[in-house]
């Protein structure tokens, strides 16, 4: 489906929820230092060719603008004329599409996705068990037990963004960054917003459990 084909509403509509989201992350401070970039996918999916809209690159994610977005083809390329630079991620983000097909991404980085990714950097996994957060990914087993994978954080994004394929799990909707942040995704902008806010609980209930080990063995 071309770029062009994709109606206009339909254009308008994924804009108008992107911002949405975008201001309910901010509000949370999910965005320290311009950090953090958002897509959602518009028109048909094939893994040759697809569309989504994304964050312009180095912005102030808590002012609203229109400048904060522009849409770009499965290569990351822009996919109508703009003087806006698409994140500087957006490379992760096509992988991610492509792999899975999904409706949209959000990347963040926090203080607990951040720490829990370094304490388990060398694994090159975050194991989590037994936390009820677990459901938010449809995994209703009891005690079940996930492994969030860790990919190093390059500064060359490509070399990112082909070890993706090598730890992506169908199962567990997002990747940690090592001492970065997280891409979450999902068939929708609500999916992928409820998996990111299930990791981020999922990192924090580590980071504190952690933190009672020590203390009770001190
Ligand atoms: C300022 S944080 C470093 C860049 C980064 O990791 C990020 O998420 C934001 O980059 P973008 O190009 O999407 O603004
Ligand atoms: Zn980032």
């Amino acid at each position: 489906m071309s770029f062009t084909s994709i109606k206009l509403e339909h254009k308008q509509q994924v804009l108008h929820e992107l911002r949405n989201i975008k201001q309910q992350f901010a509000d949370r401070n999910w965005f320290p230092g311009t950090s953090g970039n958002l897509s959602m996918r518009v028109g048909d999916f094939t893994a040759d060719q697809f569309h989504f809209a994304i964050t312009a690159s180095g912005k102030d994610k808590s002012v609203h603008t229109a400048e904060d977005f522009l849409f770009v083809d499965q290569s990351g390329a822009p996919a109508e004329t703009t003087d806006l630079k698409p994140s500087a991620e957006t490379l992760i983000h096509c992988e991610i599409y492509r792999l899975t097909g999904c409706g949209a991404v959000f990347h963040v980085h926090t203080i607990f996705n951040n720490l829990i990714s370094e304490w388990f950097g060398e694994n090159g996994a975050v194991p989590a068990q037994g936390i009820e957060l677990i459901k938010a990914f449809n995994i209703w087993d009891e005690n079940a037990e996930i492994s969030i994978p860790i990919l190093p954080n390059f500064a060359h994004i490509p070399s990112i963004a082909e070890l993706v394929e090598n730890v992506l799990d169908p199962a567990v909707p997002g990747i940690l960054l090592r001492n970065h942040g997280i891409y979450a995704w999902g068939k929708n902008a609500f999916e992928a917003k409820k998996h990111l806010e299930a990791f981020e609980f999922i990192f924090e209930y580590l980071y504190r459990s952690l933190l009672l080990n020590k203390s009770n063995s001190n």
